[in-house]
């Protein structure tokens, strides 16, 4: 693969518009300074020269900008992900996970705007065209709040201008590739999907009946306290859903009736169909479960403690071996997995406890606080893995703390209260629900005091 980041810009009519830039940039200024320089000898009133000048100053800058924005039209395919900027609009960084694909296309009607880019509301598309030579159209797997200028829209696909665009695929392809090949070595070929299938959407999936896990009037009771009540709540197929939730709000005590480790004391839980108390054998076959606290035997190393699941969970001895080194190599567990798992540290004992969950591909995952104790390369590798999982057909599962990493991976949130789901949806959904900016708002004014139940 090429070293990275490369740059892409698109110069064509550069040249051009920096002619037409200079020229009238030129002319303005010598007015202007013309201006300037027969009022600050002429008037005497000091307030009229110092605004005067102000104004040449605000034109100079101006003009200095309109010339050096050209210079910021430069697409960059860097290790974390692609770059696009353009003029003084646009800057984002697009992980590649959430890039559905790239191709090349003419659009005489894209309306170009040279150096701000435009938001095409009915098509959801961001418009960062120069002119209609060598256009790119980029579609994002879901649509994404990006900031263009001072707001921020919903974009489903984004058109742009390179000057070599062939060279600009080749180079971007693989990498849209090599993420997939990561997690398809430790998938086996039958949970893979067709690349179009591969788009999640779970409004498609309830419609399909693709509906993993279905919870229904869940309810459990510590003496008189009522710890988890009347939930509701379905996840479809391939779908990441984070409970969100205050201290003690409950969510640890549904993961674990949905894991079968706490008997409910009213309604149901469905996974694929099983009940997760009648068909508990056919049920948990379906789960990867990593709990808050990691739960290990120290006195094995971490390679041992791995081949005993994979024996407990019945893989033959040479698949095992084979997913358990590519499970440690994902994880960058390989370094330590001749040490005991005693003297691992919190991090790396979770890591541990994740490898074990994904041994033997489970359809669901359910993870209490994944991101606890991670480093920020590790925390960033497992959002990667999950959107990939996601990707391939895995229902997720995960409770956490960290709003800004719920935001940026589920496909659904649930803000959980006092033991009562009180809102669901997309982060973006709730946000304009709640006419709040972002996901700490609306989970603050959510938890606070007498809120009523919201559904999107
Ligand atoms: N075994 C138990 N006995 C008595 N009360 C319990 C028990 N387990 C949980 N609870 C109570 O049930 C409520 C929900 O606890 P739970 O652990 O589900 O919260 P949580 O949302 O996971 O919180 P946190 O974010 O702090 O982990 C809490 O008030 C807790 O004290």
């Amino acid at each position: 693969m090429d070293e990275l980041p490369r740059n892409f810009p698109y110069t064509a009519r550069r040249t051009t518009y920096l002619t037409i830039v200079c020229s009238f940039g030129f002319l303005l200024l010598m007015e202007s300074g013309g201006v300037a320089l027969v009022a600050n000898l002429l008037i005497t009133n000091p307030w009229l020269r110092i605004s005067i000048n102000l104004v040449h100053l605000g034109l100079c800058i101006f003009i200095a900008i309109a010339m050096v924005s050209v210079l910021s039209t430069r697409h960059r395919i860097t290790p974390g992900g692609l770059q696009l900027n353009y003029g003084r609009t646009l800057h984002v960084q697009l992980p590649y996970v959430a890039i559905r694909d790239v191709q090349p296309v003419r659009d005489v009607q894209a309306g170009l705007q040279p150096l701000t880019a435009r938001y095409d509301s009915k098509k959801q598309e961001l418009v960062a065209c120069f002119s209609d030579q060598g256009q790119l159209l980029l579609r994002l797997h879901t649509a994404q709040l990006l900031k263009i200028g001072h707001k921020e829209h919903l974009v489903s696909s984004i058109l742009f201008n390179v000057d070599q665009p062939e060279l600009f695929l080749t180079t971007l392809t693989p990498y849209l590739q090599d993420l997939m090949e990561a997690v398809a070595e430790i998938m086996p070929p039958h949970t893979r999907r067709s690349e179009d299938a591969l788009v999640r959407s779970v409004q498609a999936q309830s419609q399909s009946g693709q509906l993993v896990i279905v919870i229904e009037n869940l309810t459990r009771r510590f003496a008189d306290f009522v710890a988890v009540d009347k939930l509701n709540m379905t996840i479809g197929r391939g779908e990441i859903y984070g409970f969100l939730g205050s201290n003690g709000a409950g969510k640890t005590t549904t993961i674990k009736m949905l894991v079968g480790l706490l008997e409910p004391h009213d309604g149901y839980i469905r996974l694929a169909g099983h009940d997760v108390w009648s068909e508990s054998v056919a049920a948990k076959r379906l789960l990867g479960y990593v709990a808050d606290r990691a739960l290990l035997y120290d006195r094995l190393t971490g390679r041992e403690f791995l081949a005993f699941l994979a024996q407990v969970r019945g893989l033959a001895k040479n698949v095992a071996d084979q997913k358990i080194e590519q499970l440690l190599a994902v994880l960058d567990l390989t370094e330590y997995a001749q040490r005991l798992c005693g003297s691992y540290s919190f991090g790396m004992k979770r890591k541990l406890a994740l490898a074990g969950a994904l041994l033997h591909e489970p359809a669901i995952l359910i993870l209490d606080e994944p991101f606890n104790g991670l480093d920020p390369r590790s925390a960033r590798h497992l959002k990667d893995l999950l959107l990939v999982l996601a990707r391939q057909g895995t229902t997720i599962l995960l409770s956490t703390h960290d709003l800004a990493t719920a935001e940026a991976i589920c496909d659904r949130v649930g803000i959980f209260h006092k033991g009562r789901l009180m809102a669901e949806g997309s982060a973006v959904e709730l946000r304009q629900l709640a006419e709040a900016p972002d996901l700490e708002t609306v989970f603050l004014q959510l938890t606070s005091e007498q809120k009523e139940e919201v559904g999107v």
